[in-house]
Formats: structure tokens, sequence, C-alpha cells
């Protein structure tokens, strides 16, 4: 066996490691960071680096882990631009646009279907992202589910089944939930990790929703939720209750929802990073923004003592971007985080959303949104001396370099 080719980054002039376990010190100065094969095999003062093979010379600027986009819906093809353009001259966000890209999604051929998904996650890794979930949802039918789950597996790093997003045209809800449970369900099994349901009106309501998370999880599947998008509802307390790893959108929410969020996480200590961990609330800005929604109270979920992530919910419908920069600049600029917190929600946050947040060599996978040791080497290095610069410099083309598993990608 050879020995992995070795990387030391050096000149580092801030690298924010989000690493809980080195507290107050999670931000060094004038860094050095080695990577070796696909992981980081040393942290430490420039100074004192060791020999490697290789030297990438940081010049000064702020390395930060790449981004954990654990939100997207990437697997589709047409366009909603007249959506969009009625939205903008007043129009509300209604679920039944996902109709119009299922059936786009079932007329394109797996080989354009694949290379959609492959552009979409190659502007993603250009724009800082290194760890990326993806869902189903556009298909909506046996073969399509199938599909749309079989071609994701192939380019994400983690995928979701959410045949559960729309009822199809001229189906019966609890028909379509019982095949969503039953024959779908095993169809997409071999391909994903996880199982989400888009629990609002006009798509599936609490009945159906438990039925779908019930069934999921005695498939063996990990549990998220879309839930409180568009309105109070059901979601976060479902999500609470099933133990899922997040529930993302997160809008409007009652004191109960906020409590019931806050009282997940009552054993775990968020400054260590460890502890008996609950459902992340997950806040889709760049969706928020997309569909003139409040921005979900980020600040308020986090004075509460819950984890919240960022992630972009790149989608055709709500948010037809993947810039993860963009969403850390409007966490900060508009929902009321700092610096650190953004960052932290779109990396650390974002892998506790995914379950890859601790330790190395987790299930023969190793942890991603933390630069520590035996962690996964997924880093983004700014055009920028720190990443203050993100809220400073909104809209900058601030992502200087991008080392996805070790590979510099950018
Ligand atoms: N809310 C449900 N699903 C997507 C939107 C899907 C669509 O409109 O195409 C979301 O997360 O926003
Ligand atoms: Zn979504």
């Amino acid at each position: 066996m050879t020995a992995s080719k070795s990387t030391l980054i050096t000149n580092i002039g801030e690298l924010m490691t989000q690493d809980p376990a080195r507290g107050a010190g999670s931000v060094l100065r004038d860094a050095a960071v080695v990577i070796e094969g696909e992981r980081i095999s040393w942290i430490g003062p420039a100074g004192q680096a060791p020999q490697t093979d290789e030297m990438y010379d940081a010049e000064g600027r702020a390395l930060l882990p790449g981004w954990v986009d654990s939100h997207t819906h990437l697997v589709f093809a047409g366009d909603r631009t007249a959506e969009f353009e009625a939205r903008m001259a007043g129009e509300s966000y209604a679920a039944g646009g996902i109709a119009v890209t299922t059936g786009a999604t079932r007329a394109a051929d797996d080989f354009d279907l694949t290379r959609l998904l492959m552009g979409r996650v190659a502007e993603a890794v250009a724009g800082g992202t290194t760890y990326l979930e993806t869902k189903t949802g556009y298909g909506l039918d046996v073969e399509h589910e199938a599909r749309s789950a079989r071609i994701a597996s192939t380019v994400a790093d983690q995928v979701t089944y959410l045949g559960a997003h729309l009822v199809p045209d001229g189906m019966d809800a609890d028909a379509y939930t019982e095949l969503v449970c039953g024959e779908m369900l095993e169809a997409v099994r071999p391909y994903v990790q996880w199982a989400d349901v888009f629990c609002e009106r006009g798509a599936f309501n609490e009945e159906q929703s438990r039925r779908v998370l019930a069934a999921c999880r005695d498939a063996g599947l990990g549990l998220r939720v879309h839930g409180n998008q568009l309105g109070e509802g059901p979601g976060v307390q479902l999500a609470v209750e099933f133990g899922a790893a997040s529930v993302d959108h997160v809008n409007y929410l009652a004191d109960t929802d906020v409590k019931a969020l806050a009282d997940s996480w009552s054993g775990w200590d968020r400054a260590a990073g460890t502890g008996e961990r609950g459902t992340v609330a997950t806040c889709l800005p760049a969706c928020d923004l997309s569909t003139r929604q409040p921005l979900a109270p980020g600040r308020q979920l986090l004075d509460a003592g819950v984890e919240i992530a960022l992630a972009s919910n790149c989608n055709p419908g709500t948010s037809y971007t993947s810039s993860m920069n963009y969403c850390v600049t409007t966490a900060v600029l508009q929902m009321g985080l700092s610096v650190q917190e953004a960052v932290r929600a779109a990396t650390f946050a974002g892998a506790l959303a995914l379950g890859k947040h601790v330790g190395a060599d987790v299930d023969g996978q190793r942890a991603v949104g933390s630069i520590a040791v035996g962690h996964r080497a997924d880093l983004h290095l700014l055009n920028a001396p720190s990443a203050t610069h993100l809220a400073y410099r909104p809209g900058m083309p601030l992502t200087a370099a991008v080392w996805r598993a070790g590979v510099q990608v950018r």
C-alpha cells in the first residue's frame, strides 16, 4: 500500500475550526493544517508545521470547514421562472407548484437528469459546499421516486426519500400515503439514508405524516420533516415526537414548538458539542426571501438552547440557489446571528442534522462540519482575512479554494 500524499496549508490568517472540543480556542491565528489522503492529520501554529509532500500558501486568508448543506432538492428537470415572477408580483407560494416540476422530471431521461444533478452539485461545490444531502420528491410514483433515489445516490453524500412531497393530481391522499409507506418505500430503500415528509397545508396532514414517519422509521431510515413553513402546524411537534434529526423551515412557531425543540436538547452541552442530541431546527433563509415569508426565528431558537442549522433548500420552486455564503450572510444581516453562530449553523450543525458531526470514522465515514484531526478534509478558503467578510462584503465572490475529502476541487 502506498502512503497518502500529504499537503500543508499554511499561512492561514484565521482558522475557524468550528470544533467545539477546542472551546474558546476554536479560532486560531497564523495557523496551518495538514491533509493526508482524505483526512485532516495535523492542526497547529504555522511555525510548528511538519514536513509534507506539498505546500499551499493561504496568504493570510481565512480557512473554514466546507459548508454542509443538509437540505437540497437537486434531482429535477424543468423551470419555474413564471411561478417566481408571479410571486414577485404578489402571488403567494403554494405546494401545488411541485406538480409542474414532477411533470418535467418524469419526462427527462436518466442521462439528462444525472447531468442536471451533477451540474448543480458542481455549482454548490464551487461555492464552498463540501458535503451535501439531496432529496427525491419530484417523481411521486414508484418508478420515478426509485429512479430519483438511485441517481441521487451516485452523486450526493446523503439521500432523503421524500415521496411524501405532494399528493399527485387525481390520486386519493390516503391511497397515495399508503403507496409512500409501502411499495414506494421498498423501491427507494436501497438508495436512501433518510425519509422526510412535507407536513403542511396543501401537502400531508398530521395523520398522514405520522403514518409516513412511522413506516420509514420501521424501515430503518433516519427521519427529517418539512414543517411549519407556511403557517403554524403539527410538523415541529411530530419531528420531536419521532426523534427526527431535523425539522426544516420552522418559520411559524408557537411557544410550545420552541419549547418542544428546546426540551429535545436538554441533555446536550452546546459549548462542548457533546451529550444527547435533539432535533435540529434547520433554517432556510434563501427560501424565506424567495417566498417572501418571514425569516425563521433563528435567534430565538438559539437563545432557547436549540441547535439550528442553515441550509440552501436549493430547488426550482422556493429557493433556486445553492449558495451557502448567501445563507450565512443573510443569517447575520437579517436573522441576528453572529458570524461564529452562522458559520457553525452552516457547518457543524449541518453535520449534526445529518448525523456526521462527531469523532472520526463514524459508520466507516469520517465526520464533517468541523476542522479536527481525523475528520474528512473538507475545507473552504475565503478570499478574505476573516469569516466576518461573508457578512461585511455581501454578494462578493469570497470562495478562493475548496478541498473535498482531501482533494482540491476549486
Ligand atoms: N416545501 C416543500 N418543498 C420545497 C419546495 C418544493 C417546490 O416548490 O418545488 C421546499 O422545501 O421549499
Ligand atoms: Zn425542502
